[in-house]
């Protein structure tokens, strides 16, 4: 269903991503995983339409979204294919507003002419966010209940693909996990393939299906997660595993 091909982008000397190809299907769920500077990040925006390549294509649905947007109706549309998560919700969440008023904003512009008041609730619900934390700031809410918010909004516009760019990094591991058992419940309830960016190799064993590595902006091993982090073949993927702490015996 996301089909990405032969991705590349350079800042100056710097080949942040070289030749990236891969596939996520229908409902699936891919994690990519790198070091620092892998390009990881480059590639994510480059997917979700923040960044153009200087080669290659992003196709959702046969829809290629290389091309330059025309109009809002179109701009709407690609917002429809792919939304994104990043690490920090205090960056992407409008201070102004409650997560009820994020809602109904993005539910007006998406699906001007459905109830927005049941939708919002659903949502909030989804996301477990209670009649508090509904109505309050984002500065009045925790690190991983605003990032249910971040949620919630990108769900709301029912995207085909939802990109998680290390998402859960900046929260406490059982905050942490609390939100990927609700990822793997909402990637059930709704259909949406996940797509997460992340260093962490603890994180894609516990939510994707299937793994690529990254190094150096380039794909050095790819397949089902089991396998990867199983039985890595690359000794760059190994030294990866290797500097994951392991827990206290
Ligand atoms: N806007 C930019 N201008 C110049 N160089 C950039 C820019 N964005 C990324 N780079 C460079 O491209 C390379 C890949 O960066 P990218 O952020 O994609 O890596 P990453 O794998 O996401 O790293 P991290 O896990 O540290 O966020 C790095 O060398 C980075 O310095």
């Amino acid at each position: 269903m996301l089909e990405v091909e032969g991705l590349s982008k350079s800042y100056g000397d710097v080949q942040a991503v070289r030749g990236v190809s891969f596939t996520l299907a229908e409902g699936g769920s891919l994690g990519i995983v790198g070091g620092s500077g892998s390009g990881k990040t480059t590639a994510a925006r480059i997917i979700v339409g923040l960044e153009r390549p200087d080669a290659g294509h992003v196709t959702v649905r046969g829809h290629d979204r290389s091309s330059r947007r025309r109009g809002r109706a179109e701009r709407l549309r690609r917002a429809r294919e792919i939304q994104i998560v990043f690490q920090d919700p205090f960056l992407s969440l409008d201070p102004r507003l409650s997560a009820t008023a994020v809602l109904s904003e993005t539910l007006k512009l998406h699906f001007p002419d459905i109830d927005h008041t049941r939708r919002t609730t659903q949502l909030l619900d989804q996301v477990g966010l209670g009649e508090r934390e509904a109505t309050a700031l984002p500065r009045q809410l925790s690190g991983g209940q605003r990032q249910r918010v971040a949620l919630a909004r990108a769900l709301a516009v029912e995207p085909s693909v939802l990109v998680l760019d290390e998402a859960v990094a900046a929260l406490d591991v059982c905050v942490q996990a609390q939100i990927l058992n609700l990822l793997a419940d909402l990637r059930e309830q709704t259909g949406t393939a996940f797509l997460f960016i992340t260093h962490d190799l603890g994180v894609v064993s516990q939510i994707t299906d299937d793994l690529v590595v990254m190094r150096h902006g380039e794909i050095v091993e790819r397949g089902p997660t089991r396998h990867v982090l199983g039985q890595p073949q690359h000794a760059w993927t190994r030294l990866l595993l290797s500097s994951v702490p392991k827990p206290a015996r």
